[in-house]
């Protein structure tokens, strides 16, 4: 009959503190960059160990706004990479001992003259772990409700990103729009991570129907948890971010939201109720790779050349 092969696992080596901000952030780079630094402290007072920021937090989001806020997190052939935000982020989780998702920042890469919209992820002694650069591109139409296009400015980036937290295991990082997208989430889950973590700005317009469901539909597909971590809501910006940062455990109960307002929700992950979810409902095990394959079997890219490294 049927090959039901297991696959492995995600690892959750103890139970881990984390905090979502929803931060409210305007025009104003530094500002933003010394207001996300004070929130970080106060996430970290909540004992949270993994500290999770919104997509674009240091600058108003919409495509006239990247290139004016970009920043070269690689050096250029006549200079220095400058990156106000990188070093920020830096200083915010080794001040902090957390590990960070410093949510998303628009960044230019002199070498291919391209913009991305880009994650960095941080050690609690400040170093660079990961960089994850929007794979799927925000490029919707709703006639008379929204219409963007991350595309007339950005370059999609070219990996999947899984990043190990030694003492944890590992979670996979995307952005936003990437939630939509199924295959790149359960190669995550099936590659061990028990979190995914989706810096994101949802509008006003997808965000009541689909917010909560893709992060719960995420979680449900691939037991295990979904982060998603917004802007606060301001009416007087160009774009009305959704809000509602939450955070849905492995049988995708919603276990922590926020309003629409500034706000930091904290969370605690435990490796129990990944367990109970799996044996309670063992998927893993039932898997019919006879029917159809494995969509992390096929080639998949961790590993783009032209990412940042880590600064030395
Ligand atoms: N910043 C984004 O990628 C927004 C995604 C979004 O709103 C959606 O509906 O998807």
């Amino acid at each position: 009959m049927s090959s039901t092969s297991r696959v492995p696992s995600p690892v959750l080596k103890k139970s881990l503190t984390m905090a979502l901000i929803q931060l409210a952030s305007g025009s104003d780079k530094p500002k933003n960059l010394s207001h996300a630094a004070e929130k970080v402290r106060e996430a970290a007072g909540t004992g949270a160990k993994l500290v999770v920021l919104p997509e674009c937090f240091n600058s108003p989001y919409g495509t006239n706004y990247f290139p004016e806020y970009a920043e070269t997190l690689l050096p250029s052939a006549d200079g220095e990479a400058s990156a106000p935000s990188y070093d920020a982020l830096s200083a915010m989780a080794r001040d902090n001992k957390v590990y960070l998702v410093g949510g998303s920042i628009p960044e230019y890469n002199p070498g291919t003259k391209k913009y991305h919209n880009t994650s960095l992820v941080f050690s609690p002694e400040g170093g660079l772990l990961a960089t994850h650069r929007k794979v799927h591109l925000f490029d919707i139409d709703i006639p008379g409700k929204i219409t963007f296009r991350e595309s007339d400015v950005l370059t999609a980036g070219n990996q999947l990103t899984l990043v190990d937290l030694p003492e944890y295991g590992k979670i996979a990082v995307a952005i936003c729009y990437d939630v939509r997208f199924p295959e790149l989430a359960t190669i995550a889950a099936r590659k061990g991570a028990f979190a995914l973590i989706y810096p994101g700005a949802f509008n006003l317009t997808t965000g009541p129907l689909h917010w909560q469901l893709l992060a719960q539909a995420r979680a449900v597909d691939n037991q295990i948890y979904v982060a998603m971590c917004s802007p606060a809501r301001d009416m007087s910006a160009s774009y009305h971010a959704y809000g509602h940062s939450l955070v849905v455990d492995p049988m995708a109960k919603v276990v922590s939201e926020a309003a629409e307002g500034e706000e930091i929700i904290t969370s605690e992950l435990s490796s129990d109720k990944l367990e109970e979810t799996r044996r309670n409902i063992p998927l893993n095990t039932q898997r019919r790779w006879d029917v159809y394959p494995d969509v992390s079997k096929g080639k998949v890219q961790f590993d783009d050349p032209d990412l940042p490294k880590p600064k030395e």
